[in-house]
């Protein structure tokens, strides 16, 4: 009996079954065009963009631009997306600045609002320790950001996305932010030129909390349009935007075939199909060529533990998923004759994946890895088995308890160790040490991810048996409205991004590129789950992402 017949004439547990009726996949096979076996960039376009990257480097090095002059330049490179040729440059221009222009963290240029701004942003996002007070020149004697500064609206939005680098105790930023969100929200209403468009964007995804990608794309748009752009930088920007589109279709055609020959949707429909959705995610960690086989790993990942979820969260029974959950802790291919049909099917799935992980792992020369993923993934199951138990007994945990459990079941740390593994060899026993730790910023991370996903698919999630969320729980504990848990959630939010933006600062504990995975994975959360869940429900924005990102070429 194959396992979609075991499936449906198992109506013993379709008594017991909780089903979630998730939408199904709205992209099917589209992506199987693109499966290639050559992953090689076209030789032409590497040699134009290989040109373009030369005479971008001189114009960077090059002593005769002003300083500011050159940090606008950086911010737009960053923008373009297209920073990752440069970072040594990068680096180096503004260590320089900061060793000439900043003295005990104040900065000393007197410049602009727009010009100041940007600095306090790239520096702030390169780790340098940089004081707020350079704002203080625009507030008036009462100390409150003078209402002149309103006709600047350009200065305006750029203190507004240099505010998002915040950390805890900035009273200036804090009342900068409130300053320039109230002035930008009438302007945007009142005024139609481009600037109000960017006014509006920013104001629902900033700067600093956005994908590269994403930003990528939107901001080629407004350079083209700025009389004053760089024009070796825009073609660079967009010739390399098609390049990794391309390179990025064939991956995710390569994945859809791999998904299609294991058939999951139709062997397992209870469950979500989000292979395009789980494909962005690993995108959004790392969208750079060298790090291909990281971001299949990666889709796969999230592609399987969403199918995991669902299992635990709807469809096992409590006594199929307990056997389910010593398969896990065995980490074997041997005795899977207890379980359903549908389980050993997915076991058998996440078998394959686990050998997969292990033979890069191997590749890379990083067994060290293996025991922590091991580990993790045994934790991330065992908490989901909890969480299941909770349900069946129809247990109310107190606040404390959900936090515990929750931040485990989330999946973080799992889906953090497997992207470090992707990472290779940079990757050394110690990061995997310090992660196994919950440093501060994994903790900030973790926290984000968990009430920004229970904040938007509580009420979903509640229209079936489900454990109770952070809201629930808080609303309970704090007899408090379902807008007062809410509130709390966004306020912890909100903490738990200073927390990453103050370990984001030097001295860092890691090398920053292990800082930025998980600054693009919380990216990721603010950018997808927002004001809805739209990877689970993912018609909506989810699907503009992907349709343009993945499918529409940027015209040269
Ligand atoms: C948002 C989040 C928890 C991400 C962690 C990373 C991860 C393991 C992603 C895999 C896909 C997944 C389970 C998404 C959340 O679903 P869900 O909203 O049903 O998760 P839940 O059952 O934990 O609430």
């Amino acid at each position: 009996m194959s396992v979609v017949e075991s499936l449906n004439s198992d109506a013993k547990y379709e008594l017991h079954r909780n089903v979630a009726n998730f939408q199904p996949s709205l992209w099917g096979n589209y992506f199987l065009q693109y499966a290639s076996e050559c992953m090689e960039v076209d030789e032409n376009i590497k040699a134009q963009i290989e040109a373009l990257k030369c005479d971008m480097r001189k114009m960077l090095i090059s002593e005769s631009e002003k300083p500011l002059e050159k940090v606008h330049l950086i911010d737009s490179i960053c923008r373009l997306g297209v920073s990752y040729y440069f970072e040594d440059e990068i680096e180096e221009i503004l260590q320089n600045i900061y060793k000439n222009n900043v003295e005990d963290g104040e900065i000393t240029f007197n410049d602009n609002l727009c010009s100041l701004s940007v600095l306090f942003r790239l520096l702030r996002q390169q780790g340098h320790h940089v004081s707020p007070n350079v704002f203080n020149k625009f507030k008036n004697e009462k100390g409150e950001f003078s209402e002149g500064l309103i006709k600047d609206v350009k200065g305006m939005l750029s203190l507004y996305e240099a505010t998002q680098l915040m950390v805890h105790g900035e009273d200036i930023l804090e009342k900068a932010l409130a300053f320039t969100k109230t002035h930008l929200e009438f302007i945007a209403i009142q005024s139609s030129h481009s600037l109000a468009m960017q006014i509006k964007y920013s104001l629902r995804q900033t700067l600093h909390k956005n994908l590269p990608r994403l930003e990528a794309l939107r901001f080629i748009s407004i350079y083209e349009h700025d009389p004053s752009n760089n024009k070796t930088l825009l073609v660079l920007a967009k010739l390399d935007f098609n390049m990794l589109q391309n390179l990025h279709q064939k991956e995710i055609g390569n994945i859809c075939k791999w998904w299609n020959n294991l058939d999951v949707p139709n062997k397992l429909p209870y469950a979500r199909d989000r292979m395009a959705e789980s494909y962005l995610w690993a995108m959004g960690i790392y969208f750079e060529p060298q790090y291909s086989t990281a971001r299949i790993i990666m889709t796969k990942i999230f592609v399987i533990f969403t199918v995991v979820d669902d299992t635990y969260d709807a469809y096992g029974t409590i006594d199929e998923l307990e056997l389910f959950t010593k398969t896990i802790e065995r980490w074997d291919i041997c005795g899977l004759d207890n379980l359903p049909d549908y389980m050993k099917f997915l076991y058998r799935i996440l078998f394959d994946l686990n050998k997969e992980i292990e033979e890069e792992a191997i590749k890379k020369g990083i067994v060290y890895a293996l025991n922590y993923y091991k580990n993790e993934c045994i934790r991330h199951i065992q908490a989901y088995m909890a969480e299941a138990r909770w349900l069946n007994n129809n247990y109310q945990p107190t606040l404390e308890e959900y936090n515990r459990l929750s931040t485990i079941s989330s999946g973080y740390c799992l889906v953090i160790n497997t992207c470090y593994i992707g990472m290779g060899d940079i990757a050394t026993e110690d990061i995997f040490k310090w992660l196994s730790n919950k440093p501060k910023v994994i903790d900030a991370a973790i926290v984000l991810c968990r009430l920004m996903d229970d904040i938007v698919s509580n009420e979903f999630e509640q229209k079936r048996d489900h454990v109770s969320s952070f809201l629930e729980c808080y609303m309970r504990q704090y007899n408090v409205s379902r807008e007062g848990a809410v509130q709390e959630g966004q306020k912890r939010i909100a903490d738990a991004w200073k927390d990453m933006n103050k370990e984001s600062l030097m001295p860092t504990d890691v090398p920053r590129p292990f800082l930025t995975r998980i600054l693009n994975l919380s990216r990721f959360m603010d950018v997808v789950y927002k004001d809805k869940d739209n990877f689970t429900h993912s018609e909506g924005e989810m699907k503009t992402f992907i349709k343009a990102l993945l499918l529409d070429p940027m015209k040269i």
